[in-house]
């Protein structure tokens, strides 16, 4: 029996020293976007990398490329988007060599997401508990009295209260909060190892956006999970990230360490981002990194 934190173990390269740091299990260089339809760039060369364990955060007002950033590494750019530039790697493979059959495999696996508005993810006729079974057993073949006692585990580990009354209930028997668990549940099913959460909690009210990021924070914590983590909101990034990117009109203009750039921002873009949202508490999640 495998458990969901020794299927998100990260895995140490064969013959790698046991001290060496591990590789990075996304990297993306100068990356650059464009939509062919309105022949504009739309994003202008973002570069990071992630290692196991840790956390990026993209911010930027809303229309600055996170989401097509993300999507890029998804391999799920809407129509007439393409990447027209630079280069993307999901543990050391370039995914411009990717099928449509090994994005199959990775996804779900690999490489993770989710998204804002969870009710538009999951089917209202079919009970949650159901759905997540469905997404282990497509991922890891798993039988079906199997594949619910994991759904239950996984439901469990997002720390919904419960487990077992949530696994029967329908998506309009859950609230907002207790459906994004119920997504984050069935994003991490097969075990990924990189999670892209975009936006995935701003609809939620702040104690339990807050609940939200501080599970995310354990199961990186406790897992090796990588996250990449995207907000218009500098705090959400502040309370899990160890690097920030700073995206404006598809530009990076501020890139490092998020204590040091949230704390001491270079840039008046970065500036103005924190001020509009000095006001809801930024203060609050700002001292969080401090501590660690
Ligand atoms: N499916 C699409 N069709 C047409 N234009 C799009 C599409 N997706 C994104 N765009 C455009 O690409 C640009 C970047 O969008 P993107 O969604 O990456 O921004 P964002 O920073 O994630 O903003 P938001 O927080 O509002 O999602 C915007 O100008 C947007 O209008």
């Amino acid at each position: 029996m495998t458990t969901v934190s020794e299927g998100l173990l990260p895995r140490r390269a064969p013959g790698a020293a046991p001290d060496a740091p591990a590789p990075p299990v996304l990297s993306l260089r100068d990356v650059r976007i464009g939509d062919r339809a309105g022949d504009r760039e739309i994003v202008r060369g973002v570069s990071f990398e992630l290692a196991p364990g840790r956390a990026v955060g993209i911010v930027g007002e809303s229309g600055s490329g996170k989401t097509l950033t993300c999507r890029a590494a998804l391999g799920i750019l809407p129509a007439h988007f393409e990447v027209t530039g630079g280069s993307i790697e999901i543990d050391g493979t370039d995914i411009a060599t990717l099928n449509p059959a090994r994005w199959r495999a990775l996804r779900g696996t690999t490489i993770s997401a989710v998204f804002q508005d969870p009710a538009s993810y999951l089917n209202p006729s079919i009970r949650v508990g159901a759905q997540i079974a469905e997404a282990v057993r497509a991922k890891k073949g798993l039988r079906r009295r199997e594949a619910h006692r994991r759904a239950v585990e996984l439901l469990r580990t997002v720390r919904l209260r419960d487990p077992e009354l949530v696994h029967g209930s329908y998506p309009h028997e859950l609230s907002g909060g207790m459906l994004q668990r119920v997504l984050i549940a069935a994003a991490i099913a097969a075990g990924p190892r990189i999670l892209v959460a975009d936006e995935a909690t701003t609809a939620l009210d702040v104690t339990v956006q807050a609940e939200i990021l501080d599970m995310l924070a354990e199961l990186r914590e406790r897992t090796g999970l990588a996250l990449v983590v995207v907000s218009h909101d500098p705090a959400v990034v502040a309370r899990l990230c160890d690097e920030v990117l700073v995206l404006r009109e598809g530009e990076v203009v501020e890139q490092g360490p998020t204590h040091a750039v949230l704390h001491d921002p270079r840039h008046e873009y970065t500036r103005l981002l924190i001020a509009e949202h000095e006001q809801y508490g930024l203060d609050r999640f700002r001292t969080t990194g401090e501590d660690t």
